[in-house]
């Protein structure tokens, strides 16, 4: 288990302003491109507006794990105003933005990558977390001008989940989940967390990790990048695809919950971000799926083998808090070979 500094330190980000140089706490043995294999090609591009879109999102599910959305329907200016107060909050002094920092246990607030106690180095990156309202965290930054950025965050976690379940109905429709199973789609009882992520510029990004390679645990993620490139996702057979951001789409990311649900026909994407020696970054992840209680499993049709077991969603996450490499094959029963 790690120590009380150990633990401390992994709550806490690097001072980024303050560093001229890459600290060895920073510097990643094989980061970036080192490992030799650099994919080709791009996500596709899906149109939700189209009449075939539940079919090109089957087919990017199937293929990629992952689209890039357009004629979402969310307003870019809500967009453009979540970045406005991103940047308000990440561009403050550290000592104001530690008085948000997450307490122990709690996933709500700021700090370092969720999933940083996983790897030996800490990544080049800051976040925030936001469950519903951010005020609790959001007035301790800012005593008496917290309203606004609150404001901005509840909308646009309200406009993402209505963005969520019109693609997770159309998911679950591709993937022959029941109706009565499929309730709490649309209901209050789903659960949605939205993630803030900061990438500052980096003295040295040949040797530093933005994110470290990971799944998400959720069922999708939808995921807003601002202009600055550095998202990659893993194709199998083809090595790291860069993601580029395309002006005003959205991207759009299937996760664990979704690969067990759909019995691994659509794969749960791997992706990990990169970063910058000039431009500093900026990307909004909400992530969308079932609520904790609710039971997953994949659906029992057409003979196929069940290829995980069913399990509730709090199972699961608890799963993979402790051991993420490892969640989706413990849980796994069957294989098709
Ligand atoms: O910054 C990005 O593009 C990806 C963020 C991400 O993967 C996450 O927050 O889980
Ligand atoms: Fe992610």
């Amino acid at each position: 288990m790690a120590n009380i500094s150990e633990e401390a330190a992994n709550r806490i980000p690097l001072d980024f302003s303050s560093v001229k140089s890459l600290p060895d706490s920073h510097a990643w043995p094989h980061p970036g491109c080192s490992d030799g294999l650099s994919g080709s090609g791009s996500i596709p591009v899906v149109d939700l507006m189209d009449p075939n879109a539940m079919e090109a999102i089957g087919l990017a599910c199937e293929s990629w794990g992952a689209f890039q959305l357009n004629n979402h329907g969310i307003p870019l200016s809500l967009i453009e105003q979540v970045e406005v107060q991103a940047t308000r909050l990440f561009t403050l002094p550290a000592h104001r933005k530690f008085k948000a920092q997450r307490s122990p246990g709690s996933i709500t607030g700021y700090g370092p990558a969720l999933i940083s106690p996983f790897f030996p180095k800490s990544m080049w990156h800051e976040g925030f977390t936001i469950i519903g309202s951010p005020s609790d965290h959001a007035k301790r930054i800012w005593p008496y001008d917290h309203a606004r950025f609150c404001e901005i965050m509840e909308n646009y976690q309200k406009q993402m989940k209505k963005l969520a379940e019109e693609v997770t109905r159309m998911i679950l429709k591709l993937v022959g989940v029941r109706d009565e199973e499929k309730e709490w789609v649309g209901s209050s009882e789903s659960s949605g967390a939205l993630q803030l992520n900061w990438y500052p510029p980096c003295p040295e990004p040949e040797r530093a990790m933005g994110l470290a390679p990971h799944t998400d645990t959720s069922l999708l993620t939808i995921l807003y990048q601002a202009q600055t490139s550095g998202l990659e996702i893993l194709k199998q057979g083809e090595g790291w695809v860069p993601v580029r951001p395309h002006p005003g789409a959205l991207v759009v990311h299937a996760g664990d919950l979704l690969h067990v649900m759909s019995n691994a026909r659509f794969p749960s994407v791997l992706h990990r971000v990169t970063v910058n020696r000039t431009r500093q970054r900026y990307s909004f992840a909400y992530f969308y799926g079932p609520p904790q209680h609710c039971v997953i499993s994949p659906p029992a049709f057409q003979n196929s083998v069940p290829r995980f077991r069913a399990l509730t969603v709090k199972e699961y996450m608890d799963i993979k808090a402790n051991n993420p490499d490892l969640a989706l094959s413990s849980i796994t029963i069957a294989s098709t070979h």
